[in-house]
């Protein structure tokens, strides 16, 4: 049979498939994107090449030994990676199926809450203020994954957000000041949460814990961060992981609103 016919056979599932291999694929990275885990696979398939070429070789012995390794191998990984699959688990669990794509979105009806648009344009005056003030603050805008696992290291509030809410949170006597607060369908859902830290070195020293936590918190999910220094007073947004640059307030504002949608 030649190759082409296979090609022909290529149907609807294999196309799934191949998005569903590409979406894990994605996920994983996500996961271990920035972490020892990264490190670890390099390890592994370090030892899988040794192994192959101890093989090909027909080096008896180490290649019993590694053999011997590379058999109990699944359960190993299971082992070894216990904290990131255990994460990856949470993280396709806690996707808000019915806020993704637009296709969900024509069913809105059918949610029994109403999902209100959060008001960007509130939250960025607010920060406006606290950087004028230089207070610090850590506001973490939920998008299609659910942050609720996370709610539970905080206190869990249910407050519209207004400019003077999320002032009276971060005001530096304010018992909630500390941690971050999450914001979903502008809601403030959660007071003095504590996010997950990212530990990558390349990140500049200058960058302290409320950056590396909004850096954390949003290369594992497809959360947005702002973050006020209390240092510099200077606003800093982040997705993906990463800093994303912006002129002004106006511009991060529209970034945001695309973002969220
Ligand atoms: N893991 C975390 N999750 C949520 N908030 C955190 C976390 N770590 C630190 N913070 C918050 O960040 C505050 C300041 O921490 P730190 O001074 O290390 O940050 P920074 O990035 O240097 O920011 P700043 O420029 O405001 O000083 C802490 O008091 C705390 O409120």
């Amino acid at each position: 049979m030649n190759i082409f016919d296979d090609l022909l056979k290529f149907t609807v599932i294999d196309i799934v498939d191949v998005v569903l291999v590409a979406a894990l694929l994605y996920y994983v990275y996500k996961l271990v994107k920035g972490t020892v885990a990264i490190n670890i696979f390099i390890g592994i398939v370090i030892v899988y090449l040794i192994y192959l070429v101890t093989e090909t070789l027909q080096m008896k012995m180490l290649s019993r030994i590694l053999g011997g390794f590379m058999s109990v191998g699944i359960i190993a990984l299971i082992v070894v990676f216990q904290q990131e699959i255990r994460k990856f688990l949470l993280m396709v669990g806690s996707t808000n199926i019915s806020k993704r794509g637009k296709f969900f979105r024509q069913f809105k009806f059918l949610q029994t809450e109403t999902a209100n648009e959060t008001d960007v344009d509130i939250i960025l005056s607010a920060c406006n203020k606290m950087s004028a003030s230089k207070t610090g603050a850590l506001i973490v805008l939920e998008h299609n994954n659910n942050l609720d696992f996370l709610t539970t290291t905080g206190d869990e509030m249910n407050i519209k957000v207004t400019q003077p809410i999320i002032e009276s949170i971060f005001f530096k006597n304010s018992p909630l000041h500390d941690g971050a607060i999450i914001i979903a369908n502008n809601i403030v859902k959660a007071t003095r949460v504590i996010l997950p830290v990212n530990n990558d070195k390349t990140l500049p020293s200058r960058f302290g814990l409320r950056h590396r936590a909004a850096v954390g918190i949003t290369e594992r999910t497809d959360a947005l961060a702002l973050a006020v220094s209390e240092e510099t007073g200077q606003i800093s947004y982040f997705k993906d992981g990463d800093f994303v640059m912006f002129h002004d307030t106006n511009e991060l504002a529209e970034m945001i609103r695309k973002d969220l949608n």
